[in-house]
């Protein structure tokens, strides 16, 4: 491979991500279905706990709703505890995702000082990464400014991130809830820092690349807090739909006045209807008519 094909930060054709998720939304719905392989999943699904009942297990979620919702969702975890020869298993199910033309967003929920935030990003947004993925989730807890690296070869590769802003966990709370002295929320800063992370999309008419995760089991944080998240022009990764408790209802209170922006996302939810291929689809699409009707899509 020659050296300019070697570099992460190699421009390519692809279009921007954000323009990408906007078009798969509109074609396939505002969900997102996760790939989780819990251990007690595999069991109930007749499959070993061993990279060989993953990859099965994530090849038939991939067949199973690949075309048919916006995006599909690897939870890294579920894939580095098999070891290297689960990562192998990951990057041949972001293959298959990109060879069924179905968005991946890598929950990695990488953050670190710059320096090494650029190898994470060249690991997951590089050109020619084998573990690329069309975007990943990143935290912004080590300052929103470490994260450039990953900004910045997103940018490049037509890939995107979406930020930690409200996490589905209770206790995501006592981190994001925090107040500096001009009373402004730790959440509110990462709003506003998308926000302006997203302005020329903006400018130009389209949805950002960098989006935020504000998970549906928030209640009334978005609005407590004072936080606008119109103005980030942000796609908004939901998480909790389903298994963590957010339904209908949390969706259409917690998104109120943002709906056409959000993405739901769920795993467990779906995934309990394996193993046929079949009973997945059937799941991912009752969930996806669901959605769409709680955000009058
Ligand atoms: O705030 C967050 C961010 C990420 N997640 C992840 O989403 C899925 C949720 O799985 P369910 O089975 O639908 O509960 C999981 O991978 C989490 O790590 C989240 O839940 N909340």
């Amino acid at each position: 491979m020659s050296a300019a094909a070697r570099d992460p930060r190699r421009r390519t054709a692809r279009p921007p991500f954000g323009a990408r998720l906007a078009q798969a939304m509109a074609e396939r719905g505002p969900v997102c279905v996760g790939i989780d392989p819990h251990p007690g999943l595999l069991e109930a699904w007749g499959l070993a706990d061993s990279p060989v009942g993953l990859r099965d297990f994530s090849l038939r979620v991939v067949e199973a709703v690949s075309g048919r919702v916006a995006a599909v969702k690897p939870q890294a975890a579920f894939f580095e505890r098999h070891g290297s020869a689960g990562v192998a298993v990951l990057e041949e199910v972001l293959q298959a995702l990109r060879d069924a033309g179905t968005l991946s967003i890598l929950d990695v929920k990488r953050g670190d000082i710059g320096s090494t935030m650029g190898a994470y990003a060249q690991a997951y947004l590089g050109e020619d990464a084998p573990a690329a993925a069309d975007a990943i989730t990143v935290s912004p807890y080590l300052g929103y400014g470490s994260l450039a690296p990953a900004l910045e070869l997103a940018c490049a590769t037509g890939r995107g991130v979406f930020v930690l802003a409200l996490t589905s966990n209770p206790e995501g709370a006592e981190v994001q809830h925090a107040r500096s002295s001009d009373a402004r929320s730790v959440a509110a800063g990462v709003v506003e820092a998308v926000a302006r992370s997203n302005a020329a999309a903006d400018k130009a008419g389209y949805l950002g690349s960098v989006g935020l995760v504000v998970g549906a089991t928030t209640g009334g944080a978005v609005r407590d807090l004072g936080i606008d998240l119109a103005s980030a022009n942000a796609a908004l990764l939901a998480p909790g739909v389903g298994t963590q408790g957010a339904g209908a209802a949390e969706l259409r209170s917690v998104f109120s006045g943002v709906r056409h922006r959000v993405l739901a996302s769920t795993s467990r939810a779906v995934l309990e209807a394996g193993p046929q291929v079949s009973g997945l689809r059937r799941a991912a699409g009752q969930t996806r008519e669901a959605v769409a009707a709680a955000l009058a899509w």
